[in-house]
């Protein structure tokens, strides 16, 4: 290419470094540039030299890039699962709350009936899930979550995946697994709860057990939901059915089973049983 600008000729770059040759093509990727478009750096120097103010790392199009790393990372490390149940529960379940020991047994049985177990890797009522699990010796998940007061992942977890973001994390724990077992729990429980309940009833999840554990707990709230909630209309009879409460272990993972057995008596359609 003979025909630069004397403009782009006389362009000098900055910091004395030596004139990029203006009269050739430059690519740059597929972008084709000429004359005064011919940049006096590469990409890498870009990248590499770069300094100055650091507040676009609070920025939402940096926080964009973040929440898809998460997920990024979160299906990376899951995919290959196989069969799995989330469980959840109170992070503030002591070890000696029979709700503890009732964990522990959920995790093996799960183990024992073939499926990894998810937690949200903390304390309580997720350690004893996870603990259940590992020493059962199958897979014990943790899918951390970063909170204003450091807690890690418990001891028993083997394969630990730390969220910043909530909603990311949530994902996980429905798209990895085949349902939900829920010990007593406080909001963060609830809030898992009547997520998956909604994704169900709006079929945005199709097939997916929902079993509460502890009836003597979450009595008043299904009392509550039928006494307030159906009889105000702001739910259906249908909608009850979508939870199962039990205090048996076996119930709970049989539940869970048949339900995976007839989801694989279904033919498959479209993309999978996960909507979008
Ligand atoms: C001692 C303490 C509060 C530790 C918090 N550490 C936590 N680590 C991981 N997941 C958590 C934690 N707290 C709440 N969650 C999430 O919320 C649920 C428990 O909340 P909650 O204790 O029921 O309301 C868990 O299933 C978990 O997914």
């Amino acid at each position: 290419m003979s025909d630069a600008t004397t403009d782009a000729a006389t362009d000098e770059p900055a910091d004395g470094q030596e004139p990029w040759d203006v009269t050739q093509d430059y690519f740059q990727g597929p972008v084709v540039m000429r004359r005064s478009r011919v940049p006096h750096e590469t990409t890498d120097q870009r990248l590499l030299d770069s300094r100055g103010p650091a507040d676009w790392v609070h920025a939402d199009p940096w926080r964009v890039m973040r929440i898809q790393s998460e997920f990024v990372e979160g299906f990376g490390a899951l995919a290959e699962l196989g069969p799995a149940v989330s469980v959840f529960g109170s992070a503030r379940t002591s070890p000696d709350d029979p709700t503890y020991a009732l964990g522990e047994r959920l995790g093996a049985g799960l183990v024992g009936a073939g499926y990894a177990v998810i937690t949200g890797g903390g304390p309580g009522a997720m350690e004893a899930a996870n603990k259940g699990a590992c020493q059962a010796g199958g897979t014990s998940v943790g899918l951390g979550i970063e909170l204003p007061f450091e807690t890690g992942l418990n001891e028993y977890v083997d394969l630990g995946v730390n969220f910043r973001y909530f909603f990311a994390r949530k994902t996980m724990f429905v798209k990895y697994a085949q349902g939900f077992v829920v010990l007593p729990g406080g909001f963060g429980t609830l809030d898992e709860v009547f997520e998956a309940i909604t994704l169900v009833q709006t079929q945005k999840v199709t097939s997916f057990p929902i079993v509460l554990m502890g009836s003597a707990y979450w009595q008043g709230l299904l009392d509550w939901l039928r006494g307030s909630a159906l009889a105000a209309g702001t739910i259906s009879a249908t909608d009850l059915d979508l939870i199962t409460v039990t205090d048996d272990v076996d119930e709970a993972i049989a539940i869970i089973v048949e339900s995976d057995r007839a989801l694989s008596a279904e033919p498959p359609e479209g993309t999978g049983t996960h909507a979008e």
